[in-house]
């Protein structure tokens, strides 16, 4: 059966034209004017992009003590209400356990995902049988990302040395580390002086994450990686320090990327100060929401070309898991929301507001991360072979955020009372309308595992460059007589 999308405004990260999109089994099979199918989605006064794809979720993630409330079912139903039709989720480790153990957890989990997904691996111990891994992990699984935990001293933070290990061989295998940049060494030692001194409320886990740490940990994992000899991806980048230490690495020529989160573009440090505990906890995350200004700088980021993605880091707990950290801002599980609202707030936030524009909106939800994990052009662009993940996005159609009307499984929402403009009137998962007018219509198990290979062009590149440019033997003639 074919599908026809007329009327609308094709949308990507280069070009805006008026054109239609026939779509059949799952793929786009043309574009053009007046084609005709099936079935017609009429996208009058609509613009027509790439569906999201979000890079960095947790979906029902073991994160202390507990899980993340939002499952591959829920959490996959609030990605394509809000025109998202990928997520990234992470599959984590526990120290000593195999990857590949880890993985058929993960594999299990995903069985009931209604949008299409991927997985980093994260690296949360280091020997041999990590290092062989790896390989089977890149070669045989599909997994071409590594992510390394700076922080969360006891439980998944790797050193140095281990990062340093990890990256090199990131580099033989052509695989992108990831990294979580704060100094988890700092972070844990503030965390006890602010106890210490019975500051134990939410603030205090602001307090004990400040900016310096984050630019410290990003600076230190951008020099470890050129020294490895590979790229790196810096999630949930939050602040001007981490954010001017990835810019002056890529003007030096490093292929380095920053992924903020909707949450720290339009939220601020205040929400820490409010009076009632329960609000200020729902929103503890790390890295903690910081002020306007850092927010200008990332904001900035993403329209100079700085900073390429915008994603969630969706690791949502509900109010009675955020109290497990009554009296002791540590045990607050660490996380929030955001799979439904990242593109709604971003066109608000963003688009309407004229800090970027409509192309440059596609290309940080979908397009840039479809190239740097590898995936493009499968995935996050509108061309004839491309898998048709879409989303129909009506500028007009407008909703107040509310946690009484989201598919998220928890019992708020950060963005609660926002009013957001720029909804999908339809989206597509490959070919099929998943959203409809707003009511989600999709089917647990819909979501296929997306397998992405390693990264031949970058490595080969940073390769043949090392090679070049590595310190050599000075062959010499004139080599005198020993004196003794
Ligand atoms: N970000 C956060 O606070 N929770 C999820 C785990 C992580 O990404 O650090
Ligand atoms: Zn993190
Ligand atoms: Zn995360």
């Amino acid at each position: 059966m074919a599908t026809v999308i007329k009327n609308g405004t094709i949308v990507t990260a280069d070009l805006t034209y008026k054109a239609d999109i026939k779509v059949e089994g799952g793929k786009i099979v043309e574009i053009g004017p007046d084609l005709a199918g099936d079935e017609t989605l009429d996208a009058t006064g609509c613009y027509v992009m790439p569906g999201g794809i979000d890079p960095h979720v947790h979906l029902e993630m073991p994160f202390m003590g507990t899980y993340s409330a939002d499952d591959f079912d829920s959490g996959t139903r609030a990605a394509l209400a809000g025109g998202t039709t990928m997520v990234v989720d992470f599959c984590l480790p526990d120290p000593g356990q195999s990857m590949l153990d880890a993985l058929k957890r993960w594999d299990n989990k995903a069985t009931r995902a209604h949008c299409d997904y991927s997985f980093h691996m994260a690296v949360t111990w280091w020997s041999e049988q990590v290092f062989n891994e790896m390989k089977t992990v890149v070669q045989e699984k599909g997994i071409n990302t590594f992510k390394h935990f700076m922080a969360y001293k006891g439980s998944l933070m790797v050193n140095d040395d281990e990062m340093f290990a990890s990256f090199s061989r990131c580099a033989e295998l052509g695989a992108l580390p990831l990294v979580h940049a704060e100094n988890g060494d700092v972070v844990a030692a503030m965390q006890q002086k602010l106890m210490d001194e019975g500051n134990n409320g939410p603030e205090a886990h602001a307090y004990s994450r400040p900016a310096s740490v984050e630019g410290e940990a990003t600076n230190r994992a951008i020099i470890i990686a050129d020294m490895a000899g590979v790229p790196l991806y810096v999630v949930h980048t939050s602040c001007e320090q981490a954010h001017e230490a990835i810019r002056r690495a890529r003007q030096n020529g490093m292929r380095v990327y920053g992924e903020p989160l909707i949450q720290h573009l339009t939220l601020d440090e205040s929400e820490y100060f409010d009076k009632d505990w329960d609000h200020s906890a729902r929103r503890v995350m790390s890295p903690p929401f910081r002020n306007k200004q850092h927010q200008d700088s990332l904001w900035a980021g993403l329209a100079s070309g700085s900073l390429q993605c915008v994603a969630t880091d969706h690791c949502a707990f509900t109010t009675d898991q955020k109290r497990y950290g009554l009296g002791d801002f540590r045990k607050i599980p660490n996380g929030t929301g955001g799979l439904e609202d990242r593109l709604p707030m971003l066109w608000t936030y963003g688009v309407a507001t004229g800090r970027i524009t409509m192309n440059e909106f596609v290309a940080v939800t979908s397009t840039n991360i479809a190239k740097i994990l590898n995936l493009y052009p499968r995935k996050g662009a509108i061309l004839v072979g491309a898998d048709a993940d879409l989303v129909v996005l009506d500028p007009k159609k407008s909703k107040t955020i509310s946690a009484k009307t989201q598919q998220s499984a928890i019992d708020y929402n950060v963005f609660e009372g926002k009013q957001v403009t720029g909804l999908p009137r339809y989206t597509l998962s490959r070919g099929v309308v998943v959203v409809d007018d707003g009511m989600v219509k999709s089917r647990e198990g819909h979501g296929q595992f997306v397998a992405r290979e390693p990264y031949p062009a970058v490595s080969k590149a940073l390769s043949t460059w090392k090679e070049l440019t590595a310190p050599r033997k000075v062959e010499r003639t004139g080599i005198p007589a020993s004196g003794v």
